[in-house]
């Protein structure tokens, strides 16, 4: 047996884990599956088109490829899982953690422990469940080596071929690179190596630098090319480590057709290298180039931006899914109904209506509506019918020709409508659309074609419509302000998002929300906070919550839980905190008289709870303790107190 399977064995036993023993398959709650994909957001949209690729070479092999989070708990899978027994399925699904501490011997948790691509074929897993499997992993890692994530394929132990091991390999270091491109998109970015013929393939060293030429971070090729650790790299600059000067490495960019760079490692070893300068605001800093008020320089010969390449499409389509329904559904019953809903309609052509207080996200939702359809790849156009004035918004919505009406540009405007042509047209605040101009945009719905102002010419549209509102749309249409017909052609099929105070899922959202606002960085909030903000009504709704969390993470600096001196003054006077009474006392004496009033056990119960959490200063677990329940039943009766 290889000595990191023997190692990884004794490993397993120390956590008290038996070979005999059933594994754990349970998965992670869904919510707390969006939440972890949040928290490894760069790390997905980077990885998932890399597996798209992986997966197509392996295709009809009954293997699943699989992308984990640096603890080994899966983020992704696709692939067969037919070579699976039922019971296993569940095994290789996402939310399933596969860390040595929990499942032995794997590839997937011995490649974290031993941060390297790893084999673990047959019965050299430790759990006799896994023996059927042969997996093969490599770690996914950051600019300074830090396991970000695995990357693994796992099959029938009889579908094993040796070249899997490699497949994996190279995926993963092409999703490395990927990474270490998106990190240092604005810095000086060199790709070297030996032979020219290796320029722009998997096996490049990439090496990056300040405007200065202070070196910032390399590759895993570039730190093999360069021979030196990642630390001892720290000291070292762009002249040092290739023996030219960054305004030399520019004078070379500025002749008429600059080949490769000429340059020499501090071995001595000859490599030739292609630079990228992407300097924003800090060109001024680089030596030899004119100071200009650019903020964006291009050295001649050298692209500012690469054109995208599939890899880059993919990408996008990777984030455009990571923006789809089910990352919204972190977990709130209601939304839950509402997702479950809109799923049927996808693609269906029917009309969708997503009723809503303002900043509920009504748009995000279209939006992923959108991402989630079969016209992903169509443009998704948004119109927010309240803010274009009443005089400009059929041109907008319509377009028009050519000289239509005096201030009308030269050559016309095509209008959203059009615009969203093989996509969908999301028309936000439909309610305040003008009267007269509603009977238009329902014969556009009924006709299918669209004739822009100043024209006689109609145009044939295909839209997915959306609309949002948040009135109520049969007042208006009692008041006279709103058209039934155009009513009962919008409402295919009508949603309503609950506002964040009925949300039984506020902790996850402010989790997803402090995930993103701290681009990864781990933040919480306090259990006063917490309490605070369940008690709060919102009416901003996520505008405001994410508002918020955004100035408290700025606020909380390094200290990384927010707590009530990182709220601004105007949340907290708009909370109404009680001065601490004695709870016991107090609770009693109010449960005495609500009986006596008749009030029932439900009502009785929140106002024990919202008490003696007043009493606590909103301590939830102090609560939980005096009342004899668990933190989790206190947040769960929570919203219903408000
Ligand atoms: N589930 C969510 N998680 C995190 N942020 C969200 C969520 N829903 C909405 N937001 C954020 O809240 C803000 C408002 O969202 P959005 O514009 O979709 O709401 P809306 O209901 O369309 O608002 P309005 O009625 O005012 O147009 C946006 O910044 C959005 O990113």
């Amino acid at each position: 047996m290889p000595v990191i399977i023997e190692s990884s064995h004794q490993r397993s036993l120390s956590y008290g884990l038996c070979p005999g023993a059933r594994p754990n398959f349970d998965p992670l709650a869904r919510n707390e599956l969006s939440l972890l994909i949040e928290q490894n957001r760069m790390l997905y949209t980077h990885a998932v088109p890399a597996m798209e690729t992986l997966y197509q070479q392996i295709i009809n092999t009954h293997n699943m490829v699989i992308l984990t989070d640096a603890q080994g708990v899966i983020v992704h899978s696709l692939g067969d899982d037919d070579f699976l027994e039922k019971a296993s399925r569940v095994a290789l699904q996402p939310g399933v953690a596969w860390s040595e501490q929990s499942k032995g011997t794997n590839a997937i948790g011995t490649a974290i422990a031993e941060k390297t691509a790893t084999l673990v074929h047959a019965d050299q897993h430790y759990l006799a469940a896994h023996h059927f499997l042969t997996c093969s992993a490599a770690p996914i890692t950051d600019h300074q080596g830090k396991v970000l994530g695995v990357l693994d394929v796992s099959g029938d132990q009889r579908s094993f071929h040796k070249h899997t091991m490699a497949l994996v390999r190279m995926s993963a270091l092409m999703i490395e690179n990927q990474l270490f491109a998106a990190t240092f998109e604005d810095s000086i970015t060199l790709r070297f190596h030996a032979r020219p013929e290796f320029i722009g393939t998997l096996m490049e060293g990439i090496a990056s630098f300040t405007p200065g030429g202070r070196f910032l971070s390399a590759n895993r090729n570039g730190l093999f090319q360069l021979g030196l650790s990642w630390s001892a790299l720290q000291s070292h600059t762009f002249s040092s480590l290739f023996g030219m000067s960054v305004s030399a490495m520019v004078d070379h960019y500025r002749t008429a057709a600059p080949g490769l760079l000429n340059l020499c490692l501090l071995s001595g070893v000859r490599v030739v290298g292609r630079a990228q300068l992407r300097l924003m605001n800090e060109a001024q800093a680089l030596p030899g180039v004119r100071n200009e008020n650019i903020d964006r320089i291009t050295v001649p010969g050298v692209p500012a931006r690469t054109a995208p390449t599939p890899t880059a499409a993919q990408t996008a389509i990777a984030a455009r899914r990571l923006s789809g329904l089910r990352y919204l559904n972190t977990g709130d019953p209601q939304l839950e109904q509402v997702i479950m809903k809109v799923n049927k309609v996808l693609g269906r052509d029917i009309p969708i209506l997503v009723m809503g207080e303002t900043g509920t996200g009504k748009e995000l939702l279209a939006q992923a509506i959108h991402n989630d359809s079969p016209r992903t790849t169509g443009p998704f156009v948004a119109v927010n019918c309240a803010s274009i004035p009443e005089t400009l918004i059929e041109s907008e919505l319509f377009g028009y020709e050519d000289g239509a009406f005096t201030g009308a540009r030269k050559k016309g405007s095509i209008g959203k409508i059009l615009q969203a042509n093989g996509g969908t047209l999301f028309l936000d605040e439909i309610g305040d659309m003008p009267f007269g101009l509603q009977a238009r945009l329902l014969r556009v719905l009924q006709e299918r074609m669209v004739t822009p102002l100043g024209s006689d010419k109609s145009i044939p549209v295909n839209v997915e419509l959306i609309c949002a509102t948040n009135h109520n749309l049969r007042e208006r249409i009692a008041k006279g302000l709103f058209r039934e017909d155009l009513y009962y052609r919008l409402n295919g099929l009508v949603v309503k998002l609950p506002p964040l105070r009925e949300r039984t899922d506020l902790e996850t959202v402010v989790k997803k929300i402090l995930a993103t606002e701290s681009n990864g960085g781990h933040y919480m909030v306090s259990e006063e906070v917490l309490f605070m903000f369940m008690r709060h009504k919102w009416p901003g709704n996520f505008r405001q919550l994410t508002n918020l969390l955004r100035t408290a993470v700025i606020m909380a600096g390094d200290e990384h839980e927010i707590c009530l001196r990182h709220m601004p003054d105007d949340f907290l006077d708009d909370i109404d905190m009680h001065p601490a009474v004695d709870a016991g006392a107090h609770v009693a004496t109010t449960a005495a008289s609500m009986v006596d009033t008749g009030v029932n056990l439900e009502q009785l119960e929140h106002s024990a709870i919202l008490k003696s959490l007043e009493a606590h200063g909103g301590n939830v677990s102090a609560t939980a303790r005096a009342l004899g329940v668990s933190r989790n039943t206190i947040y769960r009766k929570l919203p219903k107190l408000k």
